[in-house]
């Protein structure tokens, strides 16, 4: 925590909610007893797994002067309680007031930058890293949330903060004061991750933001969600955002039209897309938002990649928007990784940045940590790194590396345990349509055995042949590199920049980037 930084009278807090507490300092709110200390006030609500309130005790055998406690009767609304030096104070319906009492407590700290949010089931990661990477370049102080964890944007020397729950999306309280931590760190532009679990938990319901980002949407996390529509839904709690003022969509992904029906009339469109039809840019060019049927169309604009062409070292395209017209280069692999940069840079185009400023600074991008992250290996074929773990993710990384390789491409996957086995097959497919070949791994087995994830696997494939089973991935990744030739690619897809695999409860250290770097080494002697 910044220290002393962010102390408050719960008394004045409380008067926000109709309490009249008493005046006791804290410096600090947080969820887990396991967190507090004697300046905080420990925040006890049910959840989906254990009851907050068990935990009670041992905040105040830690300490904690202040327990703010769910209660579900609204007359108990202010009610207080004494257990010794400490005083528990019950407040109404809580988990839906998460993020307004913790963004009065860290006094509303979205309100002093440009926020951006990024949602979708693929690229969020990837749009915010290259968002933040190019403003910062800008010349602009930039902080981004999400899976990497958050930090102030300090180029190759940002160091992440992670916790143990590693959400993509925080908890509401630590949230707002991650964005508190910013300003204090003279932070001017934020943009985070907005998953769908957090806007349905209300993670974010009380952070400003300015302009929402929807990459696509694609099928994961039905074993949370329960549907396909009730995911959607839960992505499009988005658009009720307070400030929200423009929207990010994607010509290419169906959902963005019903974003369009939904939104808002006063808020922005601006449509991106890659295609290699310069009649489609000119639909958005002509006629705004060619999707909405509402007689007065709110105010559209568009920044399209078209002429895009692949190669060994990256790719090009040209960029048509409504802001101008330019060709780009980049070090990066992935038609998808061209729609992920053409959100960023319609995003900061649509925050008022200059065209050629924002051409330029493009131009200095860097591959993110683990996403499409290549290992160029001599006289083998090159290992890309890769966090694809949804079908839609593997069926497009796989088709990237086919259009940036002559040669064969090989795919190391595996599956989740504990987790939608309905993706399984779906996963198989994906693999089996991109790739020449497949070694079907581990990723996460939990309380599953590898074997049985793998022949669930096996099972979606048409000709089982064409795959072998390797448990160990470092093993994999050897087999690959021992049968594949130079100008091949190998995808060891499902890790990215994780370091750990979680075999039955534990967490075993495993970085897949290390691990390559060192095959690197090993292969270059
Ligand atoms: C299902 C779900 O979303 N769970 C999230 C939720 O946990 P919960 O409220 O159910 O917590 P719980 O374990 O029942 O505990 C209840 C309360 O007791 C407290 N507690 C618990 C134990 C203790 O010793 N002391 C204590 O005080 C907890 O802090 C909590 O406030 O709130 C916690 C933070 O407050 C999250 O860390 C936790 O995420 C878990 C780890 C999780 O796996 N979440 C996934 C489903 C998720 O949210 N994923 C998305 C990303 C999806 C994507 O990849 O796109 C994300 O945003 O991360
Ligand atoms: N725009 C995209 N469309 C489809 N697939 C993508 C896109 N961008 C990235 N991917 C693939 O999805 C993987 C995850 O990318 P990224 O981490 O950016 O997404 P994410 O939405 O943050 O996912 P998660 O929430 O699971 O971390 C990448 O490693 C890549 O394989």
């Amino acid at each position: 925590m910044v220290a002393n930084a962010f102390t408050q009278s719960i008394r004045a807090l409380l008067a926000k909610f109709g309490i009249d507490a008493p005046d006791i300092r804290v410096e600090g709110l947080t969820l887990d007893s396991r967190e507090v200390n004697t300046r905080s006030a420990f925040v006890a609500i049910k959840g989906h797994e254990r009851d907050g309130r068990e935990f009670i005790p041992q905040a105040i055998s830690l300490g904690a002067k202040v327990i703010l406690a769910q209660t579900d009767d609204s007359d108990a609304h202010g009610a207080m309680e004494m257990r010794d030096h400490s005083v528990i104070i019950s407040l109404y319906q809580l988990p839906n007031l998460l993020s307004t009492l913790a963004g009065a407590f860290y006094d509303y700290p979205a309100q002093k930058m440009t926020s951006v949010a990024v949602t979708g089931t693929n690229g969020k990661t990837s749009t915010v890293q290259l968002l933040t990477q190019i403003k910062g370049a800008l010349g602009t102080r930039s902080a981004s949330i999400g899976t990497l964890g958050s930090s102030v944007f300090e180029g190759a020397d940002t160091q992440w903060q992670t916790t143990s729950a590693a959400n993509t999306t925080p908890d509401a309280i630590r949230m707002q004061y991650l964005l508190a931590e910013f300003v204090q760190s003279d932070v001017q532009h934020v943009a985070f991750e907005a998953s769908s679990h957090a806007l349905v938990q209300g993670r974010l319901s009380h952070v400003k933001i300015d302009i929402a980002v929807l990459t696509n949407l694609t099928r994961d996390h039905l074993d949370y969600h329960g549907s396909m529509e009730e995911y959607a839904k839960a992505k499009r709690l988005l658009l009720e955002q307070p400030g929200l003022a423009a929207i990010v969509l994607n010509a290419n992904d169906e959902e963005s039209k019903r974003w369009d029906s939904a939104a808002a009339q006063h808020i922005t469109r601006v449509w991106t897309g890659v295609t290699s039809n310069e009649v489609s840019v000119s639909t958005y060019e002509n006629q705004g938002s060619a999707l909405t049927t509402s007689a007065e169309k709110p105010a559209s604009k568009y920044c399209f990649a078209l002429n895009a062409e692949y190669h060994e070292a990256g790719c090009r395209f040209d960029i048509q928007s409504s802001w101008g017209s330019a060709s780009i280069a980049l070090p990066l692999f992935g038609a998808f990784n061209v729609a992920n940069v053409l959100s960023a840079i319609a995003t900061l185009l649509q925050q008022g940045e200059r065209f050629n400023e924002v051409v330029s600074a493009v131009n200095a991008i860097t591959p993110v940590e683990g996403r499409m992250e290549v290992f160029p290996f001599q006289a083998h074929a090159n290992v890309v790194v890769d966090y694809a773990h949804t079908p839609d993710a593997l069926e497009k990384v796989l088709a990237s590396a086919k259009a940036h390789t002559e040669g064969n491409v090989w795919c190391v996957f595996g599956c989740g345990g504990d987790r939608d086995k309905g993706k399984r097959p779906l996963m198989a497919r994906a693999a089996e349509t991109g790739a020449d070949s497949i070694v079907i791994t581990t990723d996460n087995s939990r309380s599953e055995a590898p074997e049985d994830i793998a022949k669930d696997i096996v099972k979606g494939l048409h000709n089982p042949d064409v795959a072998v089973s390797i448990p160990d991935r470092e093993k994999a990744i050897r087999y690959c590199l021992a049968h594949s030739a130079a100008g091949d690619i190998i995808i060891v897809a499902g890790k990215g920049h994780e370091n750990y695999q979680i075999i039955g409860d534990t967490k075993i250290n495993y970085d897949e980037r290390a691990v390559v770097a060192r095959l690197q080494q090993e292969y270059s002697k």
